[in-house]
């Protein structure tokens, strides 16, 4: 998938989805970088030979293979995609298809599909969402049936490739009006001042958004359309938005299964049921309050370091895994055992019991969640669905819990290698001596709480801090911000 996601239009990169749609196996990312910082052809190609033979791949030109092709919108993806195939058609055996301009989360459900041996169209993914969500759509009780204003949704596109997209699923969809803007056929540019990591991180009103919207339910994707947060304009005089990221988005997901979880095994003898293990997965990013609501629930909740990887990994040890970043990458994963169970209880079920509603809404949201990786389209209708079940509005859902204020900064230092964390970098075990000076700090706050780790991405510190006053947040993040240029200046 070649993108450089929420990232300035300038810039390009690649994603590669593994045989069974998921994201590549960590094993490999030494292999993909070294490729990357190849100093030319000869070493590229000694390269791929060396990893060829260490992982016993056979280039004999009698093992196939396919390699499915996508892009965003992002004017270098072109040259970049005919660079692409020329460097797999050029292998014996391989050949490149090209499946257009696609979102991340399209390619990556492709292949998934592809190699399950099911259709892996683009008509038959929107054809899989839209038929999942009208199943959704027919099980909300008739006293929740909504009219007017609330079953519409203005969606930010980014100016990227998931605006178009979503106006192709829109038309296949009942009980729900979506109006995209910035869709990037309006001249705004991609990702400036508009999508879903700007929206996230500095909690403002996207372009195109203003005072016509106020109280209205908004939502945005990022880049690549694989990161969606909501939001709510407040006011008409104000550019600030009331936040409902991926924590919010996550412990709605959570409370509408644990609720179909219960009505399903009500009256069960829970030694005649399957247990079904749900477990919650957030980073040390997620906000305090929403931790502090999952438990509250009742559910298990593990914290992962950053980036979706780890979280998808640890999600997958579960029958039901729920996982999100707080800034609205994620997704539900289902085991095979437990859908296996669920298809067979909903067999024996009374036709139209509670029951059965319920399992037909857990195989419905299986259906619609991409089960390869996080996608703002199969999130979204989710809420949507999620919303009108519990005949919810926006504020309702965003007041489930009240976000602590929070501070993110960075620090640019000399090694960021220096900073080497523990616990789901909730502790900095290097440089010695920087955990306690940030303890010493963090206690002077009421509910204060900071993190530091090195970014995965940028050649930075990142800087996290909560607190109960959005000034003590701010005052903790700069305190911390010195710690580090102090240890590591
Ligand atoms: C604090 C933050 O937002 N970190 C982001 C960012 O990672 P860093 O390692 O923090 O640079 O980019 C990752 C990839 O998009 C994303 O998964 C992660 O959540
Ligand atoms: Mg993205």
């Amino acid at each position: 998938m070649i993108t450089a996601s929420h990232n300035k239009i300038s810039d390009n990169g690649v994603k590669i989805a593994d045989p069974s749609g998921g994201m590549l196996t960590q094993a490999w990312e030494p292999f993909a970088d070294a490729l990357a910082n190849a100093a030319d052809s000869d070493s590229l190609l000694q390269l791929i030979i060396e990893f060829a033979k260490k992982e016993s791949i056979v280039i004999d030109g009698n093992c196939r293979a396919e390699v499915l092709l996508g892009r965003d919108t992002r004017p270098s993806g072109e040259s970049l995609l005919e660079a692409a195939k020329q460097g797999i058609n050029s292998i014996v055996g391989s050949a490149a298809v090209d499946m257009g301009i696609l979102t991340t989360p399209q390619l990556h459900w492709m292949v998934r599909a592809r190699n399950k041996g099911v259709k892996a169209s683009e008509r038959d993914y929107f054809e899989q969402l839209s038929s999942s969500f009208r199943c959704l759509m027919t099980l909300v009780p008739g006293e929740c049936k909504v009219k007017g204003t609330d079953n519409k949704l203005v969606v930010d596109g980014a100016n990227g490739v998931g605006g178009g997209k979503l106006e192709c699923l829109m038309n296949m969809l009942d009980g729900l009006v979506i109006e995209v803007r910035n869709d990037g056929k309006g001249g705004g540019i991609l990702n400036e001042g508009v999508g879903a990591d700007y929206v996230q991180k500095e909690k403002v009103v996207p372009q195109e958004f203003g005072s016509n919207d106020v109280g209205m339910r908004c939502a945005s994707l990022d880049g690549d359309a694989d990161r969606l947060v909501y939001f709510i304009v407040p006011s008409a005089s104000s550019d600030n938005i009331v936040l409902v990221d991926g924590d919010k988005i996550l412990s709605l997901f959570a409370l509408f299964i644990k609720e179909q979880l219960g009505i399903l095994y009500k009256g069960v003898h829970e030694n005649n049921a399957y247990q079904a293990r749900l477990g919650v997965v957030q980073t040390a990013y997620a906000n305090g309050a929403s931790t502090d609501y999952l438990k509250g629930l009742g559910l298990e909740v593990v914290l992962t370091p950053t980036g979706v990887k780890f979280l998808h990994e640890k999600a997958a040890e579960y029958d039901i895994g729920i996982y999100f970043e707080a800034n609205g990458h994620g997704t539900i994963l289902f085991s095979d055992s437990f859908l296996c169970w669920l298809e067979k209880r909903h067999n024996e079920l009374p036709e139209g019991s509670e029951q059965q509603k319920a399992a037909v809404r857990l195989l419905a949201v299986s259906k619609l969640v991409n089960q390869a990786v996080g996608d703002a389209f199969s999130g979204l209708l989710l809420v949507e669905a999620i919303l009108q079940n519990l005949n919810w509005s926006i504020n309702h859902w965003s007041e489930l819990y009240r976000d602590l204020p929070s501070r993110q900064l960075k620090v640019k230092v000399m090694d960021r290698t220096a900073v080497v964390t523990a616990n789901a970098e909730t502790v900095a075990v290097k440089p010695p001596g920087i955990q306690e000076a940030i303890n010493a700090e963090t206690v002077k706050y009421p509910r204060g709480r900071s993190f530091i780790r090195p970014s995965g991405t940028e050649d930075v510190i990142r800087v996290y801090a909560e607190a109960s006053s959005q000034e003590g947040a701010d005052t903790l993040a700069q305190s911390v911000a010195k710690l580090v240029e102090q240890f590591l200046g």
